[in-house]
């Protein structure tokens, strides 16, 4: 696969680090530089048994990256990825060959989870252009949309391992010239125990960041409960619709949908109505690809334990996919590798969107709904569903009940749950009033006003 970049930068590039895209410019090996306004590079893919599913997503990821564009795709067979040449020799010159005669090359997407450094480094020696696998390039993507602390940090311990290997090789081949390892004056300490302290400690203050963070993202949680709003989470594949869907169902004009894998990096909140009038909290989350290597997936997992604590989940879909049911596979399995209760993978909400690219689009799985979440089409049926659903879900109930318009219990009513009707009985004094309520706020009612 060949993939053009013309165009300035990325306006959220930051200045090289290892792994960073940007190096490709900064610092390649002897082709890369002197050309920083046309870079090209080629895509790798594995011939595995699910090849062309790898490749489209190695499309996907590239189409990402600025404006690259796929040209040609190419599917070479590898070695077990452990070995540390991952090509055959017959393979590894050929490509060798390919690489080295097409001076427009100045970099190669190798499409397989994680390279070791010293892979990389004897490739690009023997390629003279620098080579990323999927981490780097999903981390590099990941690193662009951060736009929140919780998400910044995320990246930053992400991407230790990989300053790690990248310290460890530069370091030992110093060793090596210097002939043995080199102690800092007067510390005590070799240099590479000095860097090895360095990232540990940087590392122990990202986590207790990120710990901070999450236990008031808990406590936040706890008094959303409190208040008894349902909560449904909207999960998918990347690029699925996600975010265009919270915002067609909440109105919600701060949220920027992007056509980009991993725009939404965060699990945000977002409050909606239901057609009885009950407030709902939509929660956008990060999208799944499937492979998604396995730092990062650590990472940002705990991003996704708030998919557990919902009422609901919906899965949204992007039925215009060629391969939409690759994807659903990779989103079910990874659903069920979050270790969900089992009431909720039970009751997941199927939803087909971008249907309006599919003229005449009929959903084949029986209570699935087709929805477009750009054009508002299906949004009431979905809306009708959600009720239905989260109502059950939560033992919530219709319930009509009598209260004295002297007393309190109206405005409790309007304060601990939804109120639909109120029906005023001036004669009597008080009023019919029609509220959804769950059955521990109606506990509650009963105690406080019996009778
Ligand atoms: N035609 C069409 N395009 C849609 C529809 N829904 C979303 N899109 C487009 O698909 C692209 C991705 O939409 P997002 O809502 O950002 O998708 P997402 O699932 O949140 O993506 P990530 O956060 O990156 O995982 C955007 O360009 C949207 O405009 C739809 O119903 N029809
Ligand atoms: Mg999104």
């Amino acid at each position: 696969m060949w993939c053009c970049r013309r165009g300035p930068p990325h306006k959220h590039r930051q200045p090289s680090r290892p792994g960073d895209l940007a190096r490709v410019h900064q610092a390649g090996p002897d082709r890369a530089r002197g050309r920083p306004h046309r870079d090209t590079s080629l895509t790798l893919s594995p011939s595995l048994p699910k090849a062309e599913w790898q490749v489209a997503e190695a499309k996907a990821l590239v189409h990402t990256l600025d404006n690259w564009s796929v040209v040609e795709t190419m599917v070479v067979p590898t070695k077990t990825p452990d070995r540390k040449l991952i090509f055959g020799k017959g393979t590894l010159e050929h490509l060798t060959e390919r690489i080295r005669g097409s001076p427009e090359i100045t970099a190669v997407f190798l499409n397989v989870e994680r390279m070791g450094t010293p892979t990389k480094k004897e490739l690009e020696a023997a390629w003279g252009v620098q080579v990323f696998d999927r981490f780097t390039v999903v981390l590099h993507i990941f690193r662009c949309n951060a736009r929140t602390k919780e998400a910044r940090l995320q990246v930053a311990l992400a991407e230790l391992p990989l300053l790690r290997s990248s310290l460890r090789n530069d370091t030992a081949s110093l060793d090596g010239r210097a002939g043995g390892s080199r102690y800092i004056m007067g510390s005590g300490e070799s240099f590479v125990q000095v860097q090895q302290r360095l990232f540990k400690e940087k590392e122990m203050k990202i986590r207790k960041a990120l710990e901070r963070l999450r236990k008031k993202r808990h406590l936040l949680g706890t008094q959303r409960r409190r208040r008894e709003f349902p909560v449904i989470s909207v999960v998918g594949y990347t690029n699925c619709g996600k975010t265009t869907l919270v915002k067609a169902l909440t109105g919600d004009a701060a949220i920027q949908p992007r056509d980009q894998l991993f725009a939404t990096l965060d699990v945000t909140a977002h409050a909606g109505l239901l057609p009885c009038h009950m407030t709902v909290i939509y929660m956008d989350t990060i999208g799944f690809l499937s492979q998604l290597p396995h730092g990062l997936i650590e990472s940002f997992s705990a991003t996704l334990q708030d998919v557990a604590h919902s009422d609901l989940i919906v899965h949204v879909r992007d039925v215009s996919h060629p391969e939409t049911e690759l994807q659903k596979a990779s989103v079910l399995s990874t659903l069920r590798g979050l270790r969900l209760p089992a009431r909720l993978l039970d009751s997941v909400v199927e939803v087909h969107n971008k249907a309006d690219r599919v003229p005449g689009y009929s959903p084949a799985e029986p209570h699935a709904l087709a929805v477009s979440a750009l054009l508002g089409q299906g949004l009431e049926e979905l809306k009708a569903r959600l009720e239905d659903v989260v109502l059950r879900a939560t033992g919530r109930r219709v319930l009509t009940l009598r209260v004295r318009l002297a007393g309190p219990q109206l405005s409790w009513l309007h304060r601990e749950a939804t109120v639909q009707d109120v029906e005023v009985l001036p004669e009597a004094g008080a009023a019919d009033v029609k509220v959804i309520m769950s059955s521990s706020a109606y506990g509650k009612f009963r105690k406080l006003f019996p009778g």
